[in-house]
């Protein structure tokens, strides 16, 4: 596998992903020293912006194997990759487990890599800490594995449910992985990150003219996942009326491109997720019932980090031991007392949360031992000492500073994800950014 890329950080974990799925790094380059190299089966190009296509297509020319990568995320950028042939598009930032699972298919027909793919379905009951790229073996997930397992063959569609960082998207891929699709492209869409306006084009493309700035003819993302599976994440955000458009593609398999009278077809698996109850979104009239029945053939509900009993001790260890490696720490263990502490936190960011604050003390401290004093404040103090309503007078800080922390604190729940911390405060995310460009703007940048 050759890999291209302008950022030597990017290249470190992309050769780790790639050793990891079970493939061999031939060559590791910036894009100005890349000329099209037969030497590797596989390239994996970095496509920071339209223009570095260019690159994606002499490779695709010579017959070897592209899959794309880029920080920038645009559908559109994804759906002109694969369209010049690429035949996957990862978006950054990516761990090398993450990376590793998405380059696994690319190495299907290689013997030596045999051991990097999927494992076959009967180990999902077997196996007793984990399945595909999930960490955990209580009773809880085993049960989700096995609906994974049992689903993934079909080409019905899954609706999850399950509380924000709890592993929707995780789920999607390992349905995706498990299917006859495996191959194919895994095409993943954010409904609560796209401006709802700029939604229906990203789904299913556009033509030139329909809309201010559409210049050019697009493919969206329903042809980008031709062949394989589309999640469509966050769904209770989509307007009624492309829900309505969406129910008809189910029902025909039929979809037109905005501002197009062409029909067309894409043969394409649709897993798609909330971290809201549907049955209520359906009740308040913000979710088309039939819509929802079309959805909702086959469900999975994956249960909140603080219903896996101990399965957040070996999430915990599993993600020091992964970080402590990519940052050259020392980690090793956690203090008895910090084992405590997350067992008794409810965990409200799910497996994304823990993520974060075993990233963060890897990050910021040094030692073997995680200690207390290394947690954020809202895991180091006890239950409620932290609470955001003071409890003295003296203690009592301005509603900006409170609000302020509030919002950050859910950003880094979400790894830096504006769009999922609004989501899970419930407030726009357009309230986030005018809010941070006012810290910005006084001079106080977050
Ligand atoms: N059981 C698990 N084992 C290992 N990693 C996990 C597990 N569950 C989730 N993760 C990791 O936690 C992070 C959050 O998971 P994911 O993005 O799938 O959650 P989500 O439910 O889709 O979140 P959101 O609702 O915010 O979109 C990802 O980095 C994912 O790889």
């Amino acid at each position: 596998m050759l890999l291209v890329d302008d950022d030597p950080a990017s290249l470190r974990v992309a050769t780790v992903a790639v050793a990891t799925a079970g493939g061999e790094v031939v060559a590791a380059l910036a894009p100005s020293a890349a000329g099209v190299d037969r030497r590797a089966d596989v390239v994996v190009i970095d496509v920071p912006h339209p223009r570095a296509l260019a690159l994606v297509e002499r490779f695709v020319a010579a017959g070897v194997t592209v899959v794309a990568t880029s920080g920038a995320g645009s559908v559109g950028l994804a759906v002109e990759a694969m369209r010049r042939g690429a035949v996957d598009f990862v978006l950054k930032p990516f761990t090398p487990e993450t990376f590793a699972r998405r380059l696994a298919p690319r190495f299907a027909e290689r013997p030596a890599a045999r051991d990097a793919l999927p494992r076959p379905v009967a180990d999902a009951d077997t196996s007793p800490s984990g399945f595909g790229g999930f960490v955990g073996g209580s009773e809880a997930m085993k049960a989700v594995y096995d609906q994974i397992a049992r689903i993934a063959p079909s080409k019905a569609p899954v609706f999850v449910t399950g509380e924000s960082g709890a592993g929707k998207e995780l789920c999607a891929e390992a349905l995706h992985a498990r299917s006859p699709r495996a191959r194919g492209p895994f095409v993943a869409l954010n409904c609560g990150a796209i401006p709802r306006e700029l939604m229906e084009s990203e789904i299913f493309g556009h033509v030139r003219g329909a809309f201010t700035g559409a210049t050019e003819d697009r493919a969206g993302a329903a042809e980008a996942a031709a062949g394989g599976t589309l999640f469509l994440d966050e769904i209770g955000e989509m307007e009624l009326a492309l829900q309505a458009k969406l129910l008809r593609f189910l029902q025909t398999g039929e979809f037109r491109r905005v501002g197009d009278t062409r029909a067309r077809r894409a043969d394409i698996r649709i897993v798609c997720a909330t971290h809201r109850d549907p049955f209520a979104e359906v009740a308040a009239g913000r979710f088309r019932q039939d819509l929802f029945y079309r959805l909702h053939v086959l469900p999975i509900r994956l249960p909140p980090l603080r219903e896996r009993g101990e399965d957040v001790i070996r999430l915990a260890e599993s993600f020091l031991a992964r970080f402590a490696a990519e940052e050259g720490r020392a980690f090793a263990r956690f203090a008895p007392d910090v084992l405590e502490r997350f067992r008794a936190y409810g965990w409200p960011g799910n497996v994304r949360e823990l993520q974060n604050v075993v990233r963060r003390s890897v990050v910021l401290d040094d030692g073997e031992t995680v200690t207390l004093d290394m947690l954020p404040p809202e895991l180091a103090a006890p239950r409620g000492a932290s609470a955001p309503f003071a409890a003295t007078e003296a203690a009592i800080e301005p509603f900006h500073v409170q609000e302020r922390r509030i919002i950050e604190s859910a950003i880094a729940a979400f790894g830096g994800n504006l769009a999922r911390a609004a989501a899970a405060l419930e407030i726009s995310p357009s309230t986030i950014y005018r809010k941070r460009e006012r810290w910005i703007a006084d001079g106080d940048a977050a």
